[in-house]
């Protein structure tokens, strides 16, 4: 989310949380004032996830000390003592090419709480609007995980069936540009998975 309308869109939607990104090399940046707008205008209800690529502690402290976000997410080559160090829950974001991706993820990040699978693609960390092979994903696993990466309108309840997914986190499928929400999209989103119960992102 780049904007207050659209995060008030999404959580009037229903969805369980939002998305601010403090990756300067994304297209769907957020500078702190931004973000603190956005977090401050959605309800309490609605959780707040910052997202960070390769950032340093003191980068993340920073954003912290200014925006009230109850969730990190980690979506570069963070290891796991530098993401359990901010005493917030995080979510560990793996670009998924293969199984042995998932189990050394599953081995590595225990305390995640959970982990999110995105397509790999070379050069880009995120937000590619790419899918990935859902048959990759484990049947069973024992920590919770979030399905990412190229799910829209058309192609979610699909992915939820095929990959049993609990949670979906999704962006450039319900945008009509980079970072600016489409409501038609986002409702088109919300009304495929109704009845799913899962959570949204
Ligand atoms: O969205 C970005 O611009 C981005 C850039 C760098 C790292 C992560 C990024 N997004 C993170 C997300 O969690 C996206 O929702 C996820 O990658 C799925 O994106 P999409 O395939 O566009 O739905």
């Amino acid at each position: 989310m780049t904007r207050v309308e659209d995060a008030l869109q999404a959580a009037q939607l229903g969805v369980d949380a939002i998305g601010l990104i403090f990756f300067a090399g994304s297209k769907r940046y957020v500078n702190l004032e931004q973000a603190q707008a956005i977090a401050r205008a959605v309800p309490p209800f609605v959780t707040v996830v910052g997202l960070f690529v390769n950032a340093s502690a003191a980068e993340v402290k920073e954003v912290l000390a200014q925006v009230p976000l109850n969730v990190l997410q980690f979506h570069g080559d963070e290891d796991a003592e530098f993401c359990r160090q901010f005493q917030r829950p995080y979510i560990k974001a793996i670009r998924v090419r293969n199984t042995v991706d998932i189990e050394a993820a599953a081995a590595t990040y225990t305390d995640a709480c959970a982990l999110l699978f995105d397509a790999a693609v070379a050069g880009q960390y995120g937000g590619t609007g790419q899918t990935f092979d859902w048959r990759l994903l484990p049947r069973q696993l024992n920590q919770p995980w979030i399905l990412s990466g190229g799910l829209n309108p058309e192609n979610i309840a699909s992915a939820i069936r095929q990959s049993h997914a609990q949670a979906v986190d999704v962006s450039s499928g319900v945008e009509m540009a980079a970072g600016i929400k489409d409501g038609e999209k986002m409702q088109a989103l919300m009304a495929a998975i109704n009845g799913f119960g899962l959570s949204v992102d």
